[in-house]
């Protein structure tokens, strides 16, 4: 049985729904919810039912199919109206993963191609379940790139989860942590809890423990101690976009750690599939930056740890200037130098 068996499906399409897991309720329930329309989908993304960059594309994909089924009508025309309509409504729902955005208009692209309703239909479906399969090949392939960086007993740092339950399978970041398991090299994580909403310790603590992979949970705050002391040789952490200049905007938080790791001379390394980068942007500071309700930061599983009133500053990502990324891993293989005609010679 493969390693990746132990750990539940992110999501899955079928004929007039989506089954999603539910990572809000992890580690405590592996519970999975049917998703039956436009409005189910755009929920269960903005309360991240279903979080981490392709995982988002994949579901919002899934979510314009069950839309293009619903829409009613024998004209082609208002067909392609209503898939544009629900597009936008999907695309609304978080502004920082670019795959969201790619997925949707990769599917709005690939629809434009077809004659009738019922082609539309089925190239929308056809295209989303690809991305899907697509998305699995990907992230085993930044999986067998990352590994290569590593040598057997490592202990490695990482942050949020970008795992096999933020994509199709396999994850990004903890990609390599997978495919060692399968070659019998030992890699051992370090997970930083991640607040506000603990992805790190309730989701990659938990996806690498069903995996068997070594894992040992600190706070966000003991991420220098635990550099200095545990021997960490590096850090790896998944994206939500990258730009042309290599400017990364992960989980809030990856930005201290990167200036960790170059006061601690170690590599830093984000792992990330082609989807995730956007070149149409040139600088991090261009980058739509989501800042989420204040109730992730004052509240803990819904305690109130703060006092009321207090102000509240609550960004879910930050932007890593490509100077601090040792490298770049994507399914295409690894990314050194200067980004701004590294990248650009990776896409061509
Ligand atoms: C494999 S993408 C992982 C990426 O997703 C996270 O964001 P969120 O949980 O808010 O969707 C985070 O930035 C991770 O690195």
């Amino acid at each position: 049985m493969s390693i990746l068996e132990t750990i539940p499906r992110s999501v899955l399409l079928e004929k007039d729904h989506i089954v999603l897991l539910n990572q809000q309720l992890l580690p405590g329930k592996v519970q999975y919810e049917k998703l039956h329309t436009l409005q189910d989908v755009w929920e269960a993304i903005v309360s991240l039912k279903v979080r981490g960059a392709p995982a988002i594309g994949i579901t919002a994909a899934f979510g314009l199919v069950l839309a293009a089924d619903a829409i009613q009508t024998e004209h082609l025309t208002t067909l392609h109206v209503g898939i544009k309509k629900a597009r936008n409504y999907l695309a609304s729902s978080r502004p920082t993963a670019v795959n969201l955005f790619w997925a949707l208009d990769r599917l709005v692209e690939a629809s434009n191609e077809a004659t009738t309703i019922e082609e539309t239909r089925e190239i929308l479906r056809r295209e989303a379940l690809l991305i899907q399969k697509e998305d699995e090949d990907v992230c085993r392939q930044i999986g067998e790139h990352a590994v290569t960086l590593f040598e057997h007993g490592a202990n490695i740092l990482t942050h949020c989860n970008a795992g096999s339950i933020a994509t199709a399978r396999y994850g990004t970041a903890l990609a390599p942590f997978y495919i060692a398991k399968e070659r019998g090299i030992t890699l051992r994580a370090f997970a930083c809890e991640t607040r506000p909403v603990l992805q790190g310790a309730r989701l990659t603590a938990w996806e690498l423990q069903q995996a068997e992979v070594d894992v040992t949970l600190i706070t966000d705050n003991m991420a220098a101690n635990t550099i200095a002391s545990k021997n960490i040789a590096a850090i790896i952490v998944g994206a939500d976009r990258v730009v042309a200049n290599g400017d990364t905007a992960n989980k809030i938080g990856t930005l201290s750690l990167a200036i960790l790791a170059k006061h601690y001379n170690i590599p830093f390394y984000v792992a990330a599939p082609t989807s995730t980068f956007d070149l149409t942007l040139e600088h991090g500071n261009e980058i739509v930056i989501e800042e989420r309700n204040e109730k992730e930061v004052t509240h803990v599983h819904g305690t109130r740890v703060a006092p009321i009133g207090v102000n509240v500053y609550n960004p879910a990502f930050d932007v890593t200037p490509g100077q601090l990324i040792t490298a770049i891993i994507t399914e295409k293989g690894i990314i050194r130098g200067d980004y701004s005609v590294e990248i650009q010679k990776h896409f061509q």
